[in-house]
């Protein structure tokens, strides 16, 4: 399956990044968001494959592309027949977030970036759009640290793994008021916090690589998102664990269903049977072939922002393989227009 998809998965997140980032500072969150969705849906249907989107776009606002089920790639197009064989193809599923931190690329904020995940059919947890407690750590962590570790516990185990002081280690926390407790938590027992508005996606996966000086990411964040990024915690060893919030009080301030009551018949109907299970990355991402793209929109810890110049535009992707075990740093120059020179660096 990775083959050639690894290769046209980056085209993917570029195209979206690149129509997104046009939209960088307008304030037009919704337009950057759109713009993106686009952007990678007309490229993900010029691939030879045969896709479902299984986190997608609005599963409750119907949104009019790569919704939740929507099909993608050549073959599931209906002249498909007269290119391909749909038969010789395995079925994919595919969890996307075209513009991951909408609100970053609205305002001009770091941190941004077109991301998808794939894996054969099953492959991939579909989560529902609900919020998700989050726990996400380095490798030498993996199975140590716990979601229903404290806080204060967790800086121990993770000290102890990074073999560090906890004065040394960052942990991210979305600024949400849900989290004011354990912001106190973390502070108390001595870690710093770096506050994020936006982009749990970056901050998690960002713990997977030393030099960041990201050592965790602790809170509540959306649910597809954590998909997403246990699908690169997964393939890069880290540490990712995430349950499901099924009750608004527990969020506070989240827009997510309408009651705790409806929300745990929602997971029943969708065959989760214990609602307070956590999932580790291999559960959310359990597929043999797992892929993963991100294409920064905006600077961010791991990846550049797309830059113009005249007649094109650069950008810097991150796409990671658990087959062939590949973690790969894409830097690109788009020619739009005869270019007048190409920047080295
Ligand atoms: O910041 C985020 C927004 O994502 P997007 O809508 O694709 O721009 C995500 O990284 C968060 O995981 C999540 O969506 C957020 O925590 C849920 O929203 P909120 O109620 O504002 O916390
Ligand atoms: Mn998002
Ligand atoms: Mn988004």
């Amino acid at each position: 399956m990775e083959n050639t998809l690894g290769l046209e998965i980056i085209e993917v997140v570029e195209q979206a990044a690149i129509a997104s980032s046009k939209w960088m500072g307008k304030g037009e969150k919704n337009i950057a968001d759109q713009v993106a969705v686009e952007a990678m849906r007309e490229r993900m249907n010029k691939i030879y494959m045969r896709g479902r989107i299984v986190i997608g776009e609005g599963e409750r606002d119907e949104a009019p592309m790569l919704y939740i089920g929507e099909e993608v790639g050549i073959c599931t197009q209906t002249d498909a027949k007269n290119f391909c064989n749909p038969d010789e193809l395995i079925e994919i599923d595919i969890a996307v977030d075209p513009c991951e931190g909408t609100n970053l690329v609205a305002y001009g904020q770091n941190g941004s970036m077109a991301v998808l995940a794939i894996s054969e059919k099953g492959g991939l947890f579909a989560a529902p759009d609900f919020y998700m407690k989050k726990l996400a750590a380095p490798a030498p962590a993996k199975g140590l640290v716990d979601i229903n570790k404290s806080a204060t516990e967790n800086l121990k185990i993770l000290s102890e793994c990074l073999n560090r002081p906890i004065a040394d280690l960052v942990v991210v926390v979305m600024d949400r008021p849900r989290h004011t407790e354990l912001i106190q938590e973390i502070r108390t027992a001595g870690a710093r916090v770096r506050l994020i508005s936006d982009g749990d996606v970056s901050a998690a996966i960002s713990c997977a690589f030393e030099g960041t000086n990201i050592h965790a990411l602790m809170g509540i964040g959306a649910a597809p998102e954590g998909v997403i990024s246990a699908a690169a915690l997964r393939c890069l060893g880290g540490h990712f664990q995430g349950q499901l919030i099924y009750d608004p009080e527990v969020v506070k301030t989240g827009l997510i269903g309408e009651s705790k009551e409806g929300n745990l018949a929602r997971m029943k109907e969708m065959g989760i049977n214990d609602p307070d299970k956590v999932y580790n990355a291999n559960e959310l991402a359990s597929g043999e072939t797992v892929l993963f793209a991100a294409c920064g929109i905006t600077p961010g810890t791991l990846m550049e922002g797309v830059r113009f110049f005249n007649g094109g535009a650069r950008t810097q992707s991150l796409v990671i393989s658990n087959q062939s075990k590949t973690v790969r740093f894409v830097d690109t120059i788009h020619l739009f227009d005869e270019p007048k020179s190409l920047q080295l660096r």
